[in-house]
């Protein structure tokens, strides 16, 4: 393919931006190996499965993190076209992802699977995409399944977008049936981009990856001019410039090549070494003549959901604190500065887009590093206004003002809920319970369902996906966007230990839910805290008003009193073994608490996050 690789400056009109969206698992990465394949990219020997999801977990977990784009060649009516397609993650955390993708695209395949139907984030994808006056392909895939009901599926997808059941393409990613007709269709359909080749260059970045050998690699689309090698380029947020080292497209491993054009996809290399220096959503320009104005409709990724994660072991606090330094090279959504918790040491409060990225930011923390974390319970950020008008960004319990609050707002979101309609019931409780409004219904076709519901975020991360999916036996999908906030009647929540708070068990929950935090968290510690030489009282309390209380009973634990007479060398072998025991344990004034309780009694529910 080298000779299609060399050809650059592409006229305008053959080429074809597009990106495949889809809810989670309705097979898009699978299409995007089917077309690297059909269009000859990749031999047939060299396919491995999910060819663009490079990063290891990615491919273990089977789910797009990264956007990735390929070019790829397609001959309709003789002519060779140019199709730069760009794969886009489906989960909710990495929306912000999906929209630059689409942002660098004229087109997009709205992949639904055909025995599942439309799902909360096909509705987001495509909302998104329509936003953005994109030309949409409806198709649907997985068509070779027993289960399939294309027919169905196909009004489905018809009433939505307004088109003909006919017009919804189908197709098997995994046999590569359909996938020809799909690709003319693309040709066919997706306008060709429009940009003035005369005019100073301007692309924008749409992503931009930390590679060990090279540095930050950008991946950026050309709306006006060329960029090309060798000439030095500004970032038009940051008035920085940089010398350009190399310029090139991607097909699909990475081919440089002698410039971008009006339209085209590729990447470049400066030399930087933190991805920050390489904004997502800023504007390219050259540094000589450069233009003015940057593109406009980026924004950048901002935290929504904070977490301590702490070492298991106090001595890997300095390997942490690299690690995440890494970790941030190729993620300028992760956040981070360093705590201290009464309860467990020296660690990091890190701001994360959502809960699957604390995950997946603790898997690679764990795997990649070998650290072994804890991570404390994750909270939104509230805004607290206290009684005498200053007002508080609150992104961690131990933060929450003492004096008198007037005020405080929490994020909320609005939610798409789809299910079949046997459990509008159990939703409704489940949404209420929540303090979701609900926003509205509608029938997607005789038996299933969009719910639409305002919820705070704060309600939503916590384990309510795990409750969505357990009510509705799987069948509920979910999606949800901020939007705003609202005042509500919060409270921090404080666990006590012989009168001594726990900063790690503080929570901020709505005033309804906090006996039922309190009760839950003092009965888990009465289990996990084995009995002291002394008793031992647990308090879940609001300020100073005690909610729950258990309390641990007194017990002498002599070790010596089986050792009858004076054998000295034995009773010193057992107080050894104690002093052993005594190492692992944490100091709450003078309680002694087994690493292990704190780890239990914090992990509340981390499968909350496991969206499939
Ligand atoms: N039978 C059948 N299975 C398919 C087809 N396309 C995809 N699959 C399977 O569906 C599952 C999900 O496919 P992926 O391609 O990983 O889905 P995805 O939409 O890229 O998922 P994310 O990257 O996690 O968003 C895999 O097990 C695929 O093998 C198809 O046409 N027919």
């Amino acid at each position: 393919m080298a000779t299609f690789a060399d050809k650059t400056f592409t006229t305008p009109e053959l080429i074809r931006n597009f990106c495949i969206i889809a809810h989670i698992d309705h097979g898009k990465s699978t299409l995007a190996d089917r077309m690297l394949q059909i269009t000859g990219v990749v031999e047939a020997r060299d396919m491995r499965a999910q060819y663009l999801d490079r990063m290891d977990i990615e491919r273990e977990r089977g789910i797009t993190i990264k956007a990735q784009n390929v070019r790829l060649p397609w001959v309709v009516d003789g002519t060779e076209h140019v199709l730069h397609m760009i794969d886009t993650p489906g989960h909710v955390d990495f929306t912000y992802e999906v929209s630059r993708a689409l942002d660098a695209c004229e087109g997009a395949v709205l992949l639904v699977d055909a025995a599942q139907g439309i799902e909360a984030q096909t509705l987001a994808n495509l909302y998104m995409a329509l936003d953005r006056d994109l030309t949409i392909i409806p198709v649907l895939n997985k068509i070779d399944l027993p289960a399939a009901d294309p027919d169905k599926y196909a009004a489905e997808i018809a009433h939505i977008i307004g088109c003909e059941p006919d017009d919804v393409l189908r197709v098997s990613a995994k046999t590569g049936f359909g996938v020809k007709e799909l690709l003319d269709e693309v040709v066919k359909m997706v306008p060709a981009p429009v940009g003035d080749a005369d005019a100073p260059a301007r692309a924008m970045i749409f992503d931009s990856v930390y590679d060990t050998y090279r540095g930050v690699v950008t991946y950026i689309r050309v709306v006006d001019g060329k960029i090309t090698p060798r000439e030095r380029i500004k970032m038009m947020s940051t008035g920085a410039t940089h010398e350009l080292l190399e310029v090139g497209i991607i097909s699909p491993e990475p081919k440089p090549s002698v410039g971008l054009g009006v339209g085209e996809v590729g990447y470049l290399i400066t030399g930087v070494k933190d991805v920050r220096q390489s904004r997502v959503g800023d504007t390219v320009t050259s540094e000589r003549k450069g233009a003015t104005e940057a593109l406009a409709g980026y924004r950048e990724p901002r935290p929504m959901v904070y977490s301590g994660l702490y070492p298991v072991d106090g001595s890997d606090y300095p390997d942490l604190r690299e690690a995440l330094d890494k970790l941030q090279l190729n993620d300028a959504a992760l956040t981070y500065e360093p705590e201290t918790s009464a309860a467990l040491g020296f660690g990091f409060r890190c701001g994360f887009l959502g809960l699957l990225h604390l995950e997946i930011t603790r898997d690679r923390l764990e795997r990649e590093f070998g650290l072994d974390l804890i991570s404390t319970a994750p909270n939104v950020v509230y805004r607290v206004v206290q009684d005498d008008g200053t007002e508080l960004t609150v992104t961690n319990p131990s933060d929450w003002p003492s004096g008198k609050i007037a005020e405080v707002f929490e994020p909320i979101t609005k939610c798409t809920i789809i299910a079949p309609s046997d459990y509008i019931g159990a939703i409704m409780e489940l949404c209420q319970g929540k303090r979701g409004q609900l926003g509205g219904m509608d029938y997607l076709s005789e038996d299933r369902v969009e719910l639409r519901y305002t919820m705070p975020l704060g309600e939503i991360i916590f384990d309510f996906f795990d409750n969505l999916k357990s009510r509705t036996r799987g069948y509920a999908s979910l999606d949800y966007e901020e939007s705003g906030e609202q005042a509500s009647e919060l409270v921090k929540v404080d666990i006590l230990l012989q009168g001594e708070g726990v900063d790690a068990f503080s929570a901020i929950v709505h005033k309804d839910s906090a006996y039922g935090y309190g009760t839950r968290m003092v009965t888990k510690l009465r289990e996990l805290i084995p009995r002291q030489q002394f008793e031992v009282p647990i308090q879940a309390a609001i300020g100073s008003r005690v909610i729950a209380r258990e309390t641990i009973r007194a017990i002498r634990k002599d070790v010596l009193a089986k050792c009858y007479g004076g054998d000295i060398s034995r009773k010193r072998k057992l107080l050894e073994k104690q002093k052993e025991g005594k190492k692992r344990m944490k100091m709450v004034g003078r309680v002694e608490v087994p690493q292990e309780a704190f780890v239990a009694a914090l992990s509340t529910d981390d499968s909350a996050t496991k969206k499939k």
